[in-house]
């Protein structure tokens, strides 16, 4: 199966309620959409969104790093060699890690489907069933509360709390949240990079003290900061887990070495993919770290490839972030995952599965 062709459209799905970080606002999903053809007539799906904030990758930029740099490297060349393709896409360029995601997503489709079995077998199996979280977004107190309510009505029994936007409100958020649901949900905090290092140690343990238990708490200080993250993590009891400050397995090292958090947050769009992926769960696994498996705020495609990583690694991809289609109105995707609210499934189709897509739109305009 040797590919020929590599093709782009837009996904935009609408959210039911406004995603609201501290980074950034967001009412809709927004995808483009990778499909990479092979002369089989076999295409294979990936997706990247534009989190410009995090990732640095606007929608043109993911266009035309695939058109000018990825895509040019794959073209005849054999989808059984897959270690030898993704090494041409981690290869192709500088950072970009939403384009490689995208495209290496649709790589592990095909192979998935050459040898006819879901990717998850292929990656090496599992039990094809797992539990997401589902975002609060950072808003007024009652809102929040209200939204938390809502969250454990509809079944989930994780809520990932936004905070980061003012030290004392999201203390008084946190607090809100943790009386209206406690002992029905899990709370987990993701400040998004919106404190410093001694804010950050204040808050959590002005929460400890007032008996505010949270699973975890997220990316509390500044990517870069890693000496702050190591601060935070060295004075609270609340488990830290680091997001925007590893993308790839080198970050993973480096934070493992200076034993700057207890979590990692693995994300396709930060790693560039899955080979990627892969290598950071078996480093943490051999470091003994737990991860997460998380997503930007996007569409079912590139989030389904992360379902099948996290039942795979399930030994050390632990917790599961994996809520961007239970935020859409609606999921356009037809594909071998199944998400349901809170359970997501994964049925035997091969690769990922993807039957259809409604309403995928030209990408032409976006890069020359
Ligand atoms: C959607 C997911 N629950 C999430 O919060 N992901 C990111 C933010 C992604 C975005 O801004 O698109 C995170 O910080 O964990
Ligand atoms: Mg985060």
């Amino acid at each position: 199966m040797k590919i020929t062709d590599i093709r782009f459209g837009m996904l935009r799905v609408p959210l039911k309620t406004p995603f609201k970080t501290a980074l950034r606002s967001v009412e809709q999903v927004e995808d483009v959409v990778v499909m990479v053809h092979t002369d089989s007539g076999r295409v294979g799906y990936g997706s990247a969104p534009a989190t410009a904030v995090i990732t640095g990758d606007t929608h043109g930029s993911i266009v035309e790093a695939v058109r000018q740099y990825i895509a040019p490297r794959l073209m005849g060349q054999e989808i059984a060699n897959l270690n030898h393709l993704t090494h041409l896409v981690q290869g192709a360029m500088e950072k970009n890690t939403s384009a490689k995601a995208a495209v290496e997503i649709a790589l592990y489709d095909l192979w998935g489907q050459l040898y006819g079995a879901p990717l998850y077998k292929l990656l090496g199996g599992g039990d094809p069933a797992i539990t997401t979280d589902i975002t609060i977004s950072v808003d007024y107190i009652d809102k929040m509360v209200a939204d938390s309510l809502a969250a454990v009505e509809r079944g989930f029994e994780s809520l990932k709390i936004k905070v980061g936007k003012d030290i004392g409100l999201d203390i008084e958020r946190t607090k809100a949240i943790h009386a209206a649901v406690e002992g029905r949900a899990l709370l987990r905090l993701d400040a998004n990079q919106g404190w410093t290092a001694k804010q950050a140690v204040y808050a959590l343990q002005t929460l400890e003290d007032a008996g505010v238990k949270l699973e975890l708490v997220e990316q509390p200080v500044k990517a870069h900061d890693l000496a702050g993250l190591r601060y935070v993590t060295e004075r609270v009891h609340t488990p830290v887990m680091a997001d925007e400050s590893v993308f790839g397995p080198r970050e993973v090292v480096e934070l493992i070495r200076m034993r700057a958090a207890d979590i990692v947050n693995i994300k396709l769009m930060k790693t560039g993919g899955i080979s990627n992926a892969v290598k950071i769960a078996d480093i943490c696994s051999l470091y003994g770290i737990d991860c997460m498996i998380g997503c930007m705020l996007e569409s079912s495609i590139g989030v389904a490839a992360a379902v099948h990583l996290a039942v795979a690694k399930s030994d050390v991809i632990s917790k599961v972030d994996l809520d961007g289609p239970s935020l859409c109105r609606f999921d356009p995707v037809a594909s071998g995952v199944n998400f349901n609210e809170s359970e997501i499934s994964v049925t035997d189709a091969p690769g990922l599965g993807i039957r259809s897509i409604e309403g995928l739109a030209p990408a032409n305009d976006l890069a020359a």
